[in-house]
């Protein structure tokens, strides 16, 4: 579970925004959305613990957290090798074969593939990853509307059993998850 109790972010003397309550429950999906630079990352670095630099009180009982960034960094070596840096062998299996599915060939080397062959990539090596709450970024950048339907159908089947917190522009096709959005640099729940 995660809290967030009168929350105010500045960078220096910039305010950016305010979040006066706000609860992440074990299970479910959470969608953050707004306009261009409002500060979805950066509410998303402080919800995962990376940026703790905000008056107010962020609680995260989370064990196991996986996040996927913006822009994601991969190492040197084919397509399967940065997932078995993540993934054991099961969900590496599952993995392989999401991406043969989409014809793309795993022994390629990672730095060889499109940007959205690679964002695919990205994502399913911290999707399969085991964890308790799931941060995503923008899973959806430069993915083509079949691989997009695809992610978030599985993004929101799997949140029946785990928290995912997600930022996009786009989740139209999402029926089931509760919307978090900036407004007047106000981070509100929809309907909340
Ligand atoms: N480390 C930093 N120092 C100063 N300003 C920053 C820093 N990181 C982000 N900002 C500023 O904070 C604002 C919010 O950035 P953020 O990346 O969180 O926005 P966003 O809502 O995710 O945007 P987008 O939808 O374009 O990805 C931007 O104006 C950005 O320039």
């Amino acid at each position: 579970m995660i809290e967030v109790k009168e929350v105010e972010k500045y960078f220096g003397d910039r305010f950016l925004f305010r979040c006066k309550n706000l609860k992440f429950d074990n299970k479910g999906l959470y969608i953050i959305k707004g306009s261009n630079g409002c500060g979805k990352t950066t509410f998303l670095r402080m919800l995962f613990g990376k940026d703790k630099d905000f008056k107010g009180m962020i609680k995260n009982t989370f064990n196991k957290k996986v996040m996927l960034p913006q822009q994601p960094y991969f190492f040197k070596g084919s397509a399967a090798y940065n997932l078995s840096l993540s993934l054991k062998e099961q969900p590496l299996k599952e993995a392989i074969k999401v991406l043969k599915a989409f014809s793309i060939d795993p022994n390629l080397n990672i730095h060889s593939l499109s940007l959205g062959q690679k964002q695919l990539v990205a994502f399913l090596r911290t999707f399969y990853a085991k964890s308790d709450v799931l941060f995503l970024d923008e899973p959806d950048s430069y993915l083509s509307n079949v691989v997009k339907d695809f992610i978030f159908e599985k993004i929101e089947k799997d949140a029946q059993n785990r928290c995912i917190i997600m930022v996009t522009h786009d989740s139209q096709e999402i029926k089931n998850a509760k919307i978090i959005y900036f407004e007047d640099n106000q981070i509100i729940e929809k309907g909340g």
